[in-house]
This record gives C-alpha cells, sequence and structure tokens, in this order.
C-alpha cells in the first residue's frame, strides 16, 4: 500500500438522471483508498456500471465531482482518464489485429510514447506474451478477457476498473484472474471491481460497497462487515417435528425447517449474551427433544442478500442466498 493518505478517487454528491427521467445514482460519496482492492456489490440495474461510466468519462454526471488521483474527471478529463484504466463486460472485437498491435494501438490513443519494454512486461504477466502475434479471433474466451485487461493496462494506469471481471468464466480461470488481480495491487494498482459473485468479493477485497436503487447503503472493511452483520445460527435436528413453533417461544428468533423437523435458532455475534442457555433450558421444559445440534455463521453472500433484500422489504430477518 501507498504511504500518500489521500484517497486514489473522490466521489462527492454523485448522482445521474439519464435523459429517459430515469434516476441511476442518486448521492453517491466515496473515496478509494490508494492501493486496495474495492468491490461493489449491488443487484442487477442497481447503479455500477452508471458509475465506473462516470469516473471513466464515459457518461456525464448529473450532479455532484470525482476526482482520479487529483483530477477533477470533467475539469481535467484528459489527465484523469490517464489515471484510469477500464476492463469492461464485453469482449470488442480487434478480432484481425495481434495482441501485440491491439495493446500498442491501445497505449497510443492515450498519447503515451512507445514503450515495448512495459508492454513485455504486461504481456508476460498475463499469460500472453507467447500469443503476441495470434489474431484475437484465434484466441481462446479467457485469453481474450487477459488482452482486455492488458488493452486497460497499456497506458500505465494508477487505477483499474474491472466491470464483472469473471462473468461466465470458468473456476479455473477465475482463479487465476483472482491471482492476477492480487499481483496488480501488488505491483501498485489500486483495483475497483464491480462483480455478482459475492465469494469472488469474499475471496479478494479489502473493503465493500453495496449500491442497491442508486444509493450507497454499505461501505465497510470486509471483515467488519461480516463481523457486524453476520448473524450466527443454532440448527437443532429434533427428535418429533414440530406444526409450528410453541406458543411459549413465539418472539423468540426461531424458524422452522426441514419440515419442521430443525428448529433453527439465530443471534447476534455480537451481542453479549447468545440466549443458548436459556433456550435450551426452554425447550427442556416444554419436553421437545433434540438429536443434534450445529452452528453457522453467514457468509457474505447471505450478508449480502439480507443487505440487499430486506431493506427494501423494510427490515425481515431472514437471510438466505
Ligand atoms: N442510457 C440509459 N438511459 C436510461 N436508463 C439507463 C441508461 N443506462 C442505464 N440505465 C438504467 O440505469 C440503471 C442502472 O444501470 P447500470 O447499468 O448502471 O446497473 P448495474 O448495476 O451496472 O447493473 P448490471 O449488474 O446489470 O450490470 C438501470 O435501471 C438501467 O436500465
Amino acid at each position: 500500500m501507498s504511504n500518500d493518505p489521500s484517497p486514489i478517487v473522490s466521489i462527492r454528491n454523485l448522482g445521474k438522471t439519464y435523459a429517459s427521467g430515469f434516476t441511476a445514482l442518486r448521492d453517491v460519496s466515496l473515496d478509494i483508498r490508494r492501493g486496495e482492492i474495492f468491490a461493489l456489490l449491488g443487484p442487477n440495474g442497481a447503479g455500477k456500471t452508471t458509475l465506473i461510466n462516470i469516473v471513466c468519462g464515459i457518461v456525464n454526471a448529473s450532479s455532484g465531482t470525482v476526482l482520479a488521483d487529483g483530477h477533477d474527471i470533467v475539469r481535467e478529463a484528459r489527465a484523469a482518464r490517464m489515471k484510469i484504466g477500464l476492463v469492461p463486460q464485453e469482449l470488442s472485437t480487434d478480432a484481425f489485429e495481434s495482441v501485440w498491435a491491439t495493446v500498442r494501438f491501445s497505449r497510443g490513443l492515450f498519447g503515451r510514447p512507445p514503450n515495448p519494454v512495459y508492454l513485455e512486461k504486461v504481456l508476460r504477466s498475463l499469460s500472453l506474451w507467447d500469443k503476441k502475434d495470434s489474431k484475437i479471433m484465434a484466441l481462446s474466451g479467457g485469453m481474450k478477457r487477459r488482452v482486455l485487461i492488458a488493452k486497460a493496462l497499456s497506458h500505465e494506469p494508477r487505477i483499474l476498473f474491472l466491470d464483472e471481471p469473471t462473468a461466465g468464466v470458468d473456476v479455473e480461470l477465475r482463479r487465476d484472474m483472482w491471482q492476477l488481480v492480487r499481483e496488480l495491487r501488488e505491483s501498485g494498482v489500486t483495483i475497483i471491481l464491480t462483480t455478482h459473485y459475492i465469494e469472488e468479493a469474499e475471496e479478494m477485497a479489502d473493503r465493500i460497497g453495496v449500491i442497491r436503487k442508486g444509493e450507497l447503503v454499505v461501505v465497510e472493511d470486509k471483515h467488519v462487515l461480516m463481523r457486524k452483520l453476520g448473524k450466527k445460527q443454532l440448527t437443532l435436528q429434533l427428535q418429533a417435528p414440530l406444526q409450528a413453533i410453541p406458543q411459549e417461544l413465539t418472539g423468540e428468533p426461531l424458524e422452522l425447517a426441514d419440515g419442521g423437523n430443525a428448529l433453527v435458532y439465530t443471534f447476534d455475534t455480537q451481542a453479549e449474551r447468545t440466549g443458548i442457555a436459556t433456550l435450551l433450558r426452554r425447550l427442556g421444559d416444554l419436553g421437545i427433544g433434540f438429536k443434534d445440534l450445529h452452528s453457522s455463521e453467514s457468509s457474505l453472500e447471505e450478508i449480502f442478500v439480507s443487505l440487499v433484500h430486506d431493506e427494501s422489504r423494510g427490515g425481515g430477518k431472514e437471510a438466505r442466498a
């Protein structure tokens, strides 16, 4: 990580209303720290791509400001854009060009002088060096995706946006991409990625932002987020199935599962008392026996689903993927 404490991307009160009248972003403020991997999560249509496109100068904001490494994206558009590499969702088609010509051309677009040594380093780090003379159309899907990353890195950006980097790729390539992103971060590039795969954020991100209906609802260190919002569940496999939660226990955070054969107790990982001892005693008093019990902790996926869906329902308790 860098010693410079100023954020590398600073987004203030950003809003976007498209010409159609649809408001895709509302008052989004966010600082991205130098050298971090930041994952932006949100359901389809939440506004992730709109946010990225504004920072990259592809879409104009309706209100608010963005600084990229200190450069205002509107007043100093070119300087700001030089700092940024964008790996888009879609594969664009330079089908007939070679890998080498493609990355060299991308670099030239930014007005950078040729630097074959740097481009060789990029291609080698992406395991593309031995494909440098291949035409893009002759590459596998995974290799094409690497070419997109090489193009985005061609002008030596400090900030790399990856929009759904592993959508539609197989498990093995996904792991390779994760490794690659970590290596890029090691080399000093700040990474901002959007993803639908919570596993991806859980695996890689230092911090996580959750966007829902154009609003940033949470920005938090990944571990803090998991600790804060993580719930634990205790599942009791009952000796005899129950039709319903006994009246004496209504009001407790209990749910029936497995066709009445299991009782699930949800408790807060941060609470001083879990309430488990009391629960077990009360079950004993009611003559409800159990043959097995196990506890589980919510994954980031469950936390995400509960954030995105429960808030829209006004705050339910269920957090299941
Ligand atoms: N040019 C446009 N004109 C009008 N509405 C648009 C335009 N572009 C996007 N939108 C709308 O803005 C909303 C946010 O879109 P955006 O692509 O930013 O979402 P997203 O979070 O990236 O979704 P996904 O995960 O599906 O990529 C969507 O409802 C979309 O239909």
